[in-house]
């Protein structure tokens, strides 16, 4: 198995991850984020991901972008004004399970949605504090980040990436698993909230996803590194898949095992899509959020990509995975 996972002690938290709904019903997930027209991350990589893990998506654009995985040319911020008409025609029309934040881009922005969240309080808020894209270009004006800090001390839980974690806990970049949990930690029994420690960003063979959690023990879920270009928008994914099977009453360790299980095989069937262009030297793309539909349809032109073995069945609301804990 290339997943595994560390339980927290039953009862130990009382987050809102915790609080999730669990009613018998398809979670709306409200996904707060900028654009990417060929589909590899923000409300693209948001949608589909939410949709992928047994949700329904609400999107609201903050922002849209002209970029690709090589570069970002030309960013239009929305106004306060029309995020909140987003949020507020959400609210009026749907049912709301939780709410997942990427790229607010402005000051004005990121407090326009914590106005809202203070008014609507959805039960569960996710925020993956987005600072940079991959290709280099600042995604959140430097002086909104300390609004952007405030919000993720306002959330349940919090994705950031290895360079976001050091900026939110005023560290250097994390080099080791050890230095990312202990960033994580710090950050937790500061604020109180949970924080998804991520590895993606380290010289490492795993790249393990741990669930940190104030007075508790980590559930660490170990996946194994991929040799792959379809690693574009892999951070927004994975927090969107987690938001989803939390709002689906997931228990945590199942949930973040599902989405890095998940993930881990979008990423290992993305090069399958031959979505780039051929270009020198080669360019990130996306990965295939609908590996697992892909797989039940007829394709036989479609070459079977060699996915890291052992690993899990996916499966939706089955019962818990083996070494897993339902908490
Ligand atoms: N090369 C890879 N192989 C396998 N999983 C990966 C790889 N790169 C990223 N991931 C997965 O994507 C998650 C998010 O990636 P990371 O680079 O840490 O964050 P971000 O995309 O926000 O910068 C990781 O925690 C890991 O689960
Ligand atoms: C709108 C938006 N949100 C987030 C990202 C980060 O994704 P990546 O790290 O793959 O560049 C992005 N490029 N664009």
């Amino acid at each position: 198995m290339h997943t595994s996972v560390r339980p927290l002690s039953p009862g130990a938290s009382t987050s809102g991850a915790q609080r999730a709904s669990h009613r018998n019903t398809v979670p709306c997930v409200v996904t707060i984020a900028g654009t990417d027209p060929t589909g590899g991350a923000g409300s693209a990589a948001d949608i589909k991901s939410i949709h992928a893990a047994g949700g329904y998506a609400l999107p609201v654009t903050t922002a849209v972008l002209a970029q690709n995985s090589s570069r970002v040319t030309h960013i239009e911020h929305m106004s306060a004004a029309v995020v909140r008409a987003q949020l507020d025609a959400i609210a009026e029309h749907a049912r709301i399970d939780a709410v997942k934040i990427g790229m607010l881009g402005t000051a004005e922005n990121v407090q326009a949605v914590a106005e809202w969240l203070s008014e609507a309080r959805p039960q569960l808020i996710v925020v993956d504090p987005v600072m940079i894209s991959s290709s280099g270009t600042a995604l959140i004006a430097p002086e909104a980040f300390p609004e952007v800090a405030a919000l993720c001390a306002a959330a349940d839980v919090i994705t950031p990436n290895a360079l976001e974690l050091a900026e939110l806990t005023d560290s250097s970049h994390a080099e080791t698993h050890i230095d990312v949990c202990n960033q994580a930690r710090a950050w937790t029994e500061r604020h109180g909230n949970v924080v998804i420690a991520k590895t993606g960003h380290l010289d490492s063979e795993q790249t393990t996803n741990y669930w940190i959690e104030s007075g508790a023990e980590p559930i660490a879920i170990h996946t194994q590194r991929v040799e792959s270009s379809a690693t574009q928008g892999t951070g927004c994914t994975l927090a969107s898949a987690l938001t989803t099977r939390l709002a689906a009453g997931d228990a945590p360790a199942r949930a973040l095992a599902w989405a890095s299980d998940w993930l881990h095989h979008a990423i290992s069937h993305g090069e399958r899509l031959d979505v780039t262009l051929g270009q020198d030297p080669p360019v990130s793309g996306p990965m295939d959020h609908f590996h697992h539909v892909r797989a039940a349809m007829p394709q036989p032109h479609m070459p079977q990509p060699q996915v890291p073995q052992p690993h899990l069945p996916l499966q939706l609301g089955s019962g818990a995975r083996k070494g897993g804990g339902s908490r």
